[in-house]
């Protein structure tokens, strides 16, 4: 795998492959790889002629100076675990090379924002956005990759890309799970055992609020959701939502709407994690 640190070098790299029509896939994380992240370059990996993982631990999308201090980090393990899929490319810039000033850089995203990440994290999708938009001047991918697992992110990027004309292809991956439902996040790694035995609960609730959807109403869900998360200490559910999978609004009823998404967020313990199933419909969301 060849691993790049600064944007010349990996553009020098990439220019043959653009040349000779070869298709490029990125894969931006955070680091603190799983099997989830694995999963999207395995994806790429099957689509596309070379692979390109970025990880940068991004400060302007952290609302919390704490999260960001304590994100996990470990590039080492992060590296083998690429070779394993084998990713050609690494991408592992730092703050100089992202931000070599203060941006002043300012995005609206409207009504995609003003709801759950965008309400309880502020300024998030500004530093997504931000960021992601780096990346893909950087790379110039054909197709790019996220997960599932942060829908309202991947909605904003969908309307970013159309809105800038970034004239790449997005594709969005299911949500991996351990076996006892979890989704995979890096942040699960800072869970105490105790935390850790609570927090497949998200995943519960979901998987309740979808066989109560079908005989309530969207009011009774919600508070039904609360009420099961309420009766465990140690979880502090932040919002539980029933959307429109592509708008991301509260959907009134669910049968006005093609698709439809469960989105919960809460704290275990100390650790924010959140995760959603789509409710119908799940083929080709794009
Ligand atoms: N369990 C998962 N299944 C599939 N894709 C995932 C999963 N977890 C994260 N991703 C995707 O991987 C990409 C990089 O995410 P990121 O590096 O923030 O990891 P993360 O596990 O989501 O970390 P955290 O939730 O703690 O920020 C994103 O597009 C994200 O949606
Ligand atoms: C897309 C991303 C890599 C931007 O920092 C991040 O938000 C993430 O890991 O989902
Ligand atoms: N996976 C989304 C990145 C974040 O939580 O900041």
């Amino acid at each position: 795998m060849h691993l790049f640190t600064d944007i010349h070098s990996l553009q020098g790299f990439l220019t043959a492959y653009k040349y000779a029509g070869k298709k490029i896939g990125l894969v931006p994380t955070m680091g603190a790889l799983h099997s989830g992240h694995l999963s999207l370059i395995e994806k790429a990996r099957q689509e596309c002629d070379l692979v390109v993982c970025s990880i940068y631990v991004n400060p302007t999308q952290f609302n919390n100076p704490n999260d960001l201090v304590h994100y996990p980090r470990t590039v080492s393990s992060d590296r083998q675990l690429l070779e394993s899929v084998n990713c050609d490319v690494l991408f592992l810039p730092d703050d100089q090379v992202m931000y070599p000033q203060k941006t002043l850089l300012k995005f609206d995203f409207g009504y995609l924002e003003h709801v759950m990440e965008g309400k309880y994290r502020p300024g998030h999708f500004n530093g997504v956005a931000t960021v992601v938009s780096k990346l893909l001047h950087i790379v110039k991918p054909d197709q790019v990759y996220f997960g599932q697992k942060d829908l309202q992110q991947f909605a904003v990027i969908r309307q970013l890309v159309t809105d800038l004309s970034f004239g790449v292809q997005l594709v969005c991956c299911p949500i991996i799970r351990e076996k006892d439902g979890l989704a995979m996040s890096s942040r699960n790694v800072r869970l105490t055992a105790n935390d850790r035995a609570l927090a497949p609960l998200l995943y519960q609730s979901l998987q309740l609020a979808q066989k109560w959807a079908s005989a309530m109403s969207v009011e009774q869900v919600k508070e039904a959701v609360a009420r099961h998360l309420a009766a465990t200490a140690g979880i502090q559910l932040e919002y539980f939502e029933i959307v429109d999978s592509y708008t991301l609004q509260p959907v009134k009823e669910v049968d006005e709407h093609e698709m439809v998404s469960l989105c919960i967020a809460a704290y275990i313990g100390e650790i924010r994690l959140i995760d959603n199933i789509f409710l119908n419909n799940s083929a080709n969301y794009k």
